[in-house]
């Protein structure tokens, strides 16, 4: 008999005792990826540097998950930097909303835009020095009001909403939109036209024509090494049927897609740095999350801090070497939603 159904306990999920196999059991994803055929090229020109790896990538679907696609590695070492800056700086700033704004006055820049050395040190490290001043919040309680360096807040970031800002706790969007950025549009759009038509099969994956792809709402999620997303679905977008794309930065994480319930077992992939992830059709109404961030596993042309001096991301970028740090530790997810 189960020993939770005689306790009275309800049994766990399936979904749930997957999160905690592969959580804790470090269990190692096994999901076979079938290769699926892509109807049309993966191109963005005019971004003064090639943006995917190839116009022709591999892209895989899983069994028993209809809808799901993934593209392996698909932006190239400069996009992914350029993409990392555009997360870590460009979006990640006011007006766009933070897990961190109800407990803090953040400044109107971004945390990773403090360009003095004390910015990404440890937060002890900057209580000592003077110049972390330029990077102080203060935390909207006054009870707590004490000064904080970027240091310290750092660690505790966890998202940025994108265009329509997601209320976590009401799961609605709430009223009004901050600018969505016309670049990382662009990026979403080329890769939502890329996988109109795609199929394995014969059996279409997405019936979603791109052309008609407007990035409106999205999440920069960022994890370290002892993060996780707990299983869920997003299902507050009116559309549904348009594809939700996801992009992979730095570390490499377990990914746990299942069905409509969490009573579905979920399979497990491992998204590598670099790889698109869409969710189209049928999968998109499926329970998902992060159970496991793997350490040690960010490429090097992210975490070496003078990396390719040739290309344009490094010498666009003369803070990169803060960056590299951060994406040595952590993993960035920036995802996009159309949402009517
Ligand atoms: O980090 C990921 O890959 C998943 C993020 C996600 O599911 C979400 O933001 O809704
Ligand atoms: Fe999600």
């Amino acid at each position: 008999m189960d020993g939770s159904a005689a306790s009275g306990k309800r049994p766990q999920t399936a979904f749930r005792q997957a999160e905690k196999a592969f959580r804790n059991a470090h269990k190692e994803p096994d999901c076979e990826l079938i290769p699926a055929t892509l109807a049309h090229t993966l191109a963005l020109p005019g971004f003064g540097f090639p943006v995917f790896r190839t116009p022709h990538p591999a892209a895989f679907a899983l069994p028993d998950r209809p809808g799901l696609l993934l593209i392996r590695d698909a932006l190239t070492p400069e996009a992914q930097r350029w993409l990392a800056r555009k997360c870590l700086v460009d979006c990640s700033k006011p007006p766009n909303r933070s897990n961190l704004d109800p407990f803090f006055d953040l400044p109107d820049r971004s945390l990773f835009g403090m360009q003095d050395d004390s910015s990404l040190i440890s937060p002890q490290d900057a209580s000592s020095l003077d110049g972390p001043l330029s990077a102080v919040t203060r935390p909207k309680e006054r009870f707590y009001q004490q000064a904080q360096p970027a240091a310290a807040l750092l660690p505790r970031l966890r998202w940025y909403t994108l265009g329509r800002q997601y209320n976590w706790t009401t799961k609605l969007y709430d009223s009004g939109s901050t600018a969505f950025d016309p670049a990382l549009d662009s990026l979403m759009r080329a890769i939502a036209i890329a996988i109109s038509d795609a199929s394995l099969g014969g059996h279409a994956i997405n019936g979603f024509d791109g052309r008609q792809y407007t990035c409106h709402a999205g999440i920069v999620n960022f994890y370290g090494e002892k993060d996780s997303m707990a299983g869920h679905v997003d299902k507050t977008e009116e559309n549904m049927e348009a594809p939700l794309i996801s992009l992979s930065l730095g570390l490499e994480c377990v990914y746990l897609v299942g069905g409509r319930t969490r009573d579905i077992e979920p399979s497990a992939i491992r998204l590598r740095s670099g790889d698109i992830l869409a969710m189209c059709g049928e999968s998109r109404m499926a329970f998902h999350g992060v159970p496991r961030v793997i350490a040690d596993s960010a490429p090097d042309y992210l975490t070496d801090p003078c990396t390719g001096s040739t290309d344009a991301g490094a010498e666009k970028y003369p803070e990169w070497r803060h960056f590299s740090k951060y994406l040595a530790r952590h993993r960035i997810n920036c995802n996009a939603r159309k949402c009517e």
